[in-house]
């Protein structure tokens, strides 16, 4: 008899690359990485000529505002600390199937994608799984660190087949691990407040300029997706909610309403509220300065008569077993896809967002 064991399953060696946005790790840095910021062609859009002194200019008259809100939370940015807490857990998550391991690269402050993409040369995965930690695609966010990884291996003579998830805004398991956290926070402000007091949920995401949402830019879309998601999974009767945009950074129009506004209208309506930021999920300065200080002082000034606060998913079980379910689905689907309704492609059609170019971006996976 042949004792010869059966050949065990192959584990797929895959480099997972998470891609956020970066912080200044300390007061020095806060500077350069709001330079960055503005220098990138996704955020300031206006002629390349122009592009690297305008993006100095408002990153100079920035900074005092920006370094005095990071002092407030000791002088830096905790967003790669709370990503390498997620990354950690998702590789954890990702183990029993798959030899996988979490890489980070940030798009304004280290580590910068070529520094990343060293890191997974050294590693040798057989395969690259870019996973945003963005569900919603925008050009400035995904996009753009999507755009930044593919230089990064262009100019490092690096090519693997790739697979990169756009965006995953209605992926089930996301939508309920945020619902129980909104749930969670619903109970205890309801709880704190006297039950005549009426109880309002904005759902807060980050702002865009109006004329890239016009663009063909599907993020404010797909917010509206999330936030419909999220309420079908709070079985809440009646529950009085909206959506709303905070983090206004330059002069021109952005979309609305704006977080502010709705606070602002609480107060003269007597509601209280209770903020959820939906296109983080992580902490970082707009929810612990903008939302948790400043905002917080907005309400006190227009007489909310309750202000609390939903925390971001950062390494909450439930939110990192919904990215393992992705990261999954994405390599089994083998190519670029969006998370709606279980693989298909998003329903905003591809000449209106750039998912399509991030595809054919993509460099092709080889034959099995
Ligand atoms: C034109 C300016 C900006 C656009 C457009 C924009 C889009 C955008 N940003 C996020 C998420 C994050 N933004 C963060 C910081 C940040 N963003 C801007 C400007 C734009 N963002 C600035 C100037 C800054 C720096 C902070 C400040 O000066 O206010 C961060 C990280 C912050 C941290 O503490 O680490 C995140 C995360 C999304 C989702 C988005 C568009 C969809
Ligand atoms: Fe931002
Ligand atoms: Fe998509």
């Amino acid at each position: 008899m042949d004792a010869t064991p059966p050949p065990s399953p192959h584990r797929r060696r895959v480099a997972v690359v998470l891609l956020n946005l970066g912080g200044p790790d300390s007061p020095a840095a806060v500077r350069p990485f709001l330079t960055n910021l503005f220098r990138d062609p996704a955020i300031l859009r206006v002629p390349g000529l122009v592009r690297p002194w305008l993006g100095w200019l408002i990153a100079a008259l920035r900074t005092k505002a920006a370094t005095a809100n990071y002092a407030i939370l000791g002088g830096k940015s905790p967003l790669l600390e709370l990503t390498q807490g997620q990354a950690e857990a998702l590789e954890a998550a990702l183990q029993p199937d798959l030899d996988a391991r979490c890489f980070i690269a940030m798009r304004y402050w280290h580590p910068f994608a070529e520094e990343t993409l060293r890191e997974v040369m050294a590693w040798a995965p057989e395969e690259v799984l870019l996973l945003p930690l963005y569900p919603q695609f925008s050009t400035t966010t995904t996009g753009s660190s999507a755009d930044d990884w593919t230089t990064a291996c262009a100019k490092a003579g690096f090519s693997i087949p790739t697979t990169t998830l756009c965006c995953w805004h209605s992926d089930p398991g996301y939508a309920q691990a945020t619902a129980r956290l909104v749930t969670d926070s619903y109970a205890a402000a309801r709880a704190a407040l006297p039950p005549e007091t009426p109880l309002r949920v904005l759902f807060s995401a980050h702002g865009l300029p109006e004329s890239i949402v016009e663009a063909g830019d599907p993020y404010q879309w797909q917010i509206e997706r999330t936030v419909a998601q999220v309420v079908s999974n709070l079985h809440i009767e009646g529950l009085d909610h909206l959506v709303c945009y905070q983090s206004r950074a330059t002069p021109q129009k952005w979309i609305t309403p704006s977080t502010e506004a709705e606070i602002e209208r609480a107060g003269h309506e007597g509601v209280a509220l209770l903020v959820c930021p939906i296109a983080f999920v992580s902490e970082h300065s707009e929810t612990l300065v903008e939302l948790d200080v400043e905002y917080r002082e907005v309400a006190e000034k227009h007489g909310v008569p309750g202000y609390f606060r939903v925390p971001a998913q950062n390494s909450d079980p439930a939110f990192i077993a919904a990215l393992a379910g992705l990261a999954r689905r994405a390599l089994e689907g083998g190519r670029s896809l969006c998370s709606f309704a279980g693989g298909r492609q998003c329903p905003k059609v591809h000449a209106d967002c750039p998912h399509g170019r991030i595809a054919a971006n993509a460099p092709a996976r080889a034959a099995a």
